[in-house]
């Protein structure tokens, strides 16, 4: 079974390591890249065979859409003559709904829509996957086969999508914009910037590992932390006045709409 990779950029390559860490032969893997150099270096550094993106649908059991949203259509008029029914393409595009992606292929063509993040790079991904029109439940499965290796997948009804971006697609930023933020802050106490980082990372990583450990509530283990009248009450409540909250509900909400926008062809 032939998988075919169309666009190698920063998650394409991420599903790419993933799918070979998770035993398929290289043999049975294709990429598409658009530049020369870029696939030498994934051939030098995979071994894998990159071709044009007709060849790689053409040779493909299962095509994997993982170019820029707005290069999806033109992708999908390119390569459509190549298409067969029978073929899986799941499209990994933010904001691209499977009609979008079923209306530019031939009949009989199963689509599957995911989101992922790039933890996925480590193992630690988090996937959300959502069937079209004519795909079943052997064709998630087969999504979820090839994700595997990449993390954790979930299930979706599509019309979730948009959130499931916001969130979790999205949420890897958010997670570093607050690494940043902490770093400079304990630079701004005097902390060296080795030391900053290295307490930060440590705290973030730890952090997530007692809440996946756990599986208390995030309330729960913050409380846990607060002690009366303690520093990080006195912390917390600066982030409150901060309007901290309901930064992320607006956040989320403009991530969620711009994947709506994305799906109309809003143009960058
Ligand atoms: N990055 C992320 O955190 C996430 C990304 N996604 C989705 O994944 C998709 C890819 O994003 P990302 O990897 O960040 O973007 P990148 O720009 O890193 O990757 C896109 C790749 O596609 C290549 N490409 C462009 N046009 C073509 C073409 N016509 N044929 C073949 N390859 C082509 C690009 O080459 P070149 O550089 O030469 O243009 C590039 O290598 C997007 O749709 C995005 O919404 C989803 C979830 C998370
Ligand atoms: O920013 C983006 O549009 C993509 C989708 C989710 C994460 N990165």
């Amino acid at each position: 079974m032939t998988v075919a990779i169309l666009g190698v950029g920063v998650m394409g390559e991420a599903l790419l390591a993933g799918i070979l860490q998770g035993g398929r032969p290289v043999s049975e893997v294709l990429a598409a890249e658009k530049r020369p150099e870029r696939a030498a270096e994934l051939t030098e550094r995979y071994g894998i065979e990159v071709v044009d993106n007709a060849e790689a649908v053409k040779r493909a059991d299962t095509v994997l859409l993982v170019v820029k949203p707005y290069d999806v259509g033109p992708v999908l008029d390119e390569v459509a003559a190549s298409a067969r029914p029978g073929q899986l393409f799941v499209s990994l595009a933010a904001g691209i709904t499977t009609s979008f992606v079923e209306a530019r292929l031939p009949g009989g063509v199963a689509v599957v829509r995911v989101m992922p993040n790039t933890p996925a790079l480590v193992g630690e991904g988090m996937a959300a996957i959502s069937p079209g029109s004519f795909s079943g439940d052997e064709h998630l499965a087969e999504a979820e086969d090839l994700l595997r290796s990449t993390g954790r997948s979930v299930r979706v009804p599509e019309k979730q999508q948009d959130a499931v971006t916001a969130v979790s697609g999205s949420g890897p930023a958010y997670v570093f914009m607050v690494a940043e933020a902490m770093i400079e802050a304990g630079v701004h106490l005097g902390l060296t910037r080795v030391t900053a980082t290295e307490l930060v990372v440590q705290t973030l990583t730890g952090s997530a590992a007692l809440l996946r450990e756990t599986g208390e509530h995030p309330t729960v283990l913050r409380e846990r932390v607060t002690s009366p009248g303690g520093t990080t009450a006195a912390a917390l409540r600066k982030l409150e006045e901060g309007g901290l909250r309901a930064d992320f509900l607006v956040a989320l909400e403009a991530a969620r709409d711009r994947s709506r926008a994305l799906s109309s062809g809003e143009p960058v």
